[in-house]
């Protein structure tokens, strides 16, 4: 059988696919049905410095083609997500690391809790992802927009984090963007890896059988996931795969199906993510997509996935 395994960002992981932060990640249980789950790691809902209600109902609604969110990082709190990774991260041979979100209201408060996750004792078996593009939170612009801002986060948690990180990408529509933003995240080189891409931001969703907006925060403005967003995340992947050629990409954006992650294997991505199709199917949706991705790879004749990462063809 085609092997699936990954060795990145100095762990081992048996599978690509992984979840997308916020998605089925907020509680213990949650949390633990990912790790019983067929994905190879998992992640923690993108956590603040204190316990967050977050945006006002309804905020998420599943669509044909994929979903909008404004949820507005709702969730337990740094210590929830701290404790729990102290008693289920493992190192050695029962290795599954777990990938640890942060998204402070404030760049002290990111660069607080990275400090604190940096002298965590399960420190070595996690892997900081820092959120620099929740496009939902009222008021606070996508880090990830503004260069300069972007520039003094990394500086700020750089400074107290000594481990390499990931960084959680919004998306980019414009190739000035990329160079951009590529120049701020190559200057610093313990920015190990990268997920692209984090939802379309402010989408509007109408409900014309009652002339509504889908959601309630920002007048029905949301994040949109799915379908709807496959290309614009391989362009991603692919466009900082290119640019920083010493870092990690990991793909989140469009995956329902095991042709979707090898195609963002083929832009780039070394890991992958699934938001919308796990909140829809929920962790089976793994096995599901996994097995997938194996016979797919197979039919093609790869003896593992790896030899699939980065294989993007251009037409001469
Ligand atoms: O980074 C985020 N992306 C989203 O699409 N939604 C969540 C949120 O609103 O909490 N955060």
């Amino acid at each position: 059988a085609v092997d699936l395994s990954v060795s990145v960002l100095g762990h081992t992981f048996a599978n690509p696919l992984m979840n997308a932060a916020g998605v089925c990640c907020s509680t213990t249980e949650e949390l633990d049905s990912l790790l019983a789950s067929a994905s190879g790691t998992l992640i923690t809902k993108s956590c603040t410095a204190q316990q967050r209600d977050g945006n006002p109902a309804p905020r998420f609604k599943p669509l044909p083609l994929g979903s909008i969110n404004s949820m507005g990082l709702p969730n337990e709190g740094y210590e929830y997500y701290a404790e729990y990774v102290s008693h289920r991260a493992k190192g050695g041979a029962a290795a599954k690391p777990i990938f640890f979100s942060i998204s402070g209201m404030t760049m002290q408060d990111s660069a607080d809790m990275a400090a604190k996750l940096a002298a965590h004792p399960q420190g070595a078996n996690v892997l900081l992802e820092l959120n620099l593009s929740c496009p939902n939170v009222p008021g606070k612009p996508q880090i990830g927009y503004d260069m300069q801002d972007m520039r003094r986060y990394l500086e700020a948690v750089t400074a107290v984090y000594p481990r390499p990180f990931g960084v959680k990408l919004p998306p980019y529509f414009d190739m000035a963007h990329f160079d951009q933003a590529a120049e701020v995240l190559n200057a610093f080189p313990s920015v190990a890896f990268l997920t692209c891409i984090n939802s379309v931001g402010n989408g509007l969703v109408i409900d014309d059988t009652c002339d509504t907006v889908a959601i309630k925060p920002k007048n029905g403005f949301g994040g949109i996931g799915g379908e709807y967003v496959l290309p614009t995340a391989l362009a991603n992947v692919n466009a900082f795969r290119t640019r920083c050629p010493e870092k990690v990409i990991i793909g989140c954006g469009g995956v329902l199906c095991g042709r979707d992650a090898y195609q963002h294997l083929l832009a780039g991505a070394s890991l992958v993510q699934v938001g919308t199709q796990l909140w829809k199917e929920g962790p089976d949706a793994f096995r599901r997509i996994r097995d997938e991705l194996q016979a797919h790879l197979a039919r093609k004749g790869y003896g593992a996935d790896r030899d699939a990462i980065g294989k993007l063809k251009v037409i001469e």
